[in-house]
């Protein structure tokens, strides 16, 4: 088929490519102009393992394109995918500015060529927004407004495109399903259908949930850091129950990226505009929200202070694999370390020149052993191989006293014990 995929950030990209890759016609538009100058000369704005490379090979094969206007081949598009960001306004909703200046371009471009298509919302939007698009597209009948949210995660975001959990379809007519059912032919996950906006709570309550895990988990660790049991025990001994699963329990400094913040604030407020308070989605953001303050008080205590103490700070990303620093739990951190007068060294492999901009008072260096040196304590706020394989002798040597923070519970806490640190990780005994 024919798609076009409006806004080509980490969603757009990925789903261009994955499309393109399943042997659709696929193009790419984007406003930002520099962006689509970029794509054209084959280089990929954002970080994503195997992207770049798989981008390159359709874009040869000619079943992908990059444009900055809907004018041009997306013309032809029997689908159209709206992935423009819907991030967190002032009071916590999402805002939909963008989202709806492309129903506005839809609208523009599509009504005079009435064709059966598809506008298929990816974006993260409240429930009841499918529908208020297609008041506004109300007069174009040719043009079914369809919910198919996005579930893939930074990191293997191509991958979990190409290959991805289920499809979740929302859609008021046959002869949107079937549209839909056309492009997903060659996929062979479960497919999800349903009202629009049942596919729209899909996607923010799986959001919550995993988070809920993870506050849950680091609410637990700090309970087990009190008691000198080990969380990474308790999540393994948890996880092992079919009805639980071993995924989301990992305890640590806290969830970060650009979806689990907004979409739980947003889901809040979708509960509020209803008359529904979410009590347990409340706490979920407070727990996370004081995380960081958890951490740095264990550093402080473990330092006798933090003024004037040299502190590395390994990992900025909020993920490893991205170089996504949205939200990520390292950045309130460092916050905090130098409102108390810490001296902070910090390192990523993909993120520092970001990071760089809003903390020039930290000292960055493209080599990890350069950022520990001096070091009173090194924490590790995101787990990078880089940051989590270590050369224990040489990171001992150079540090100025041997003290690690696992903010991540990745480092081998047995292992760095033999090397003589003193180790202390997010709830481990
Ligand atoms: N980042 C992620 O891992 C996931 C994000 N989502 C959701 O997908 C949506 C997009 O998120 P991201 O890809 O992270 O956003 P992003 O900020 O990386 O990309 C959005 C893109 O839309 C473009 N854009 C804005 N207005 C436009 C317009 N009028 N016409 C054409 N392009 C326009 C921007 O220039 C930008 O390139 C959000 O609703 C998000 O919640 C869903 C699942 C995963
Ligand atoms: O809507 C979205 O944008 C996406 O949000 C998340 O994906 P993502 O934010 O890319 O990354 P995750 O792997 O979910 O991690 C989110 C945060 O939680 C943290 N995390 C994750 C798992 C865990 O056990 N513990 C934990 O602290 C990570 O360190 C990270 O900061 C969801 O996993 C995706 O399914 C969803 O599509």
């Amino acid at each position: 088929m024919n798609v076009a995929v409006i806004g080509t950030g980490y969603v757009g990209l990925n789903t261009a490519v994955s499309l393109a890759l399943h042997g659709h016609r696929v193009v790419g538009i984007d406003v930002d102009e520099e962006k689509v100058k970029q794509l054209k000369q084959r280089h990929c704005p954002i970080y994503e393992p195997g992207l770049e490379e798989a981008m390159r090979s359709v874009m040869d094969q000619g079943n992908l394109h990059f444009d900055h206007t809907l004018n041009g081949e997306a013309k032809e598009a029997d689908i159209l995918f709206i992935c423009v960001g819907t991030p967190e306004s002032a009071d916590g909703s999402a805002d939909l500015g963008y989202l709806f200046a492309v129903v506005e371009d839809v609208r523009a471009v599509y009504a005079s060529n009435p064709v059966r298509r598809g506008v298929v919302i990816k974006s993260t939007v409240p429930v009841g927004t499918g529908d208020r698009v297609a008041e506004l597209l109300g007069d174009c009948k040719e043009l079914h407004v369809i919910s198919n949210p996005e579930f893939l995660r930074e990191g293997s975001a191509l991958q979990d495109a190409l290959n991805p959990s289920r499809i979740v379809i929302g859609a008021e007519s046959a002869a949107a399903f079937s549209l839909m059912d056309e492009l997903y032919e060659g996929y062979s996950c479960p497919m999800v259908k349903t009202t629009r906006r049942t596919a729209e709570l899909i996607k923010y309550a799986s959001n919550a949930f995993l988070a809920t895990r993870i506050s849950f988990m680091n609410e637990l660790a700090r309970l087990s850091t009190v008691l000198g049991t080990d969380i990474e025990t308790v999540a393994r001994g948890m996880g092992l129950d079919s009805r639980i699963g071993p995924e989301f329990l990992r305890a640590g400094i806290g969830y970060g990226g650009s979806c689990f913040p907004k979409d739980t604030i947003a889901l809040l407020q979708v509960g509020k505009r209803n008359g529904v308070k979410l009590s347990i989605l409340e706490q979920v953001r407070e727990v996370n929200r004081t995380q960081p303050e958890w951490c740095v008080q264990l550093i402080r205590e473990q330092l006798g202070g933090l003024h004037g103490k040299r502190v590395a700070v390994l990992g900025l990303s909020f993920k490893p694999d991205t170089d996504d620093i949205r939200e990520s739990r390292s950045l309130p951190i460092i916050k905090q370390l130098l409102h108390e007068g810490a001296i902070v060294s910090a390192y990523d492999p993909i993120s520092m020149e970001t990071v760089a901009k809003l903390y020039p008072q930290v000292s960055y260096a493209d080599d990890i052993y350069a950022t520990l040196t001096g070091a009173d304590a090194a924490l590790l706020a995101t787990e990078w191989k880089q940051c989590v394989n270590l050369d224990w002798q040489k990171a001992k040597a150079v540090m100025a006293k041997p003290v690690l923070f696992d903010g991540r519970n990745a480092w081998p806490s047995e292992l760095v014990k033999q090397y003589g640190f003193a180790y202390q990780g997010v709830g481990r005994s």
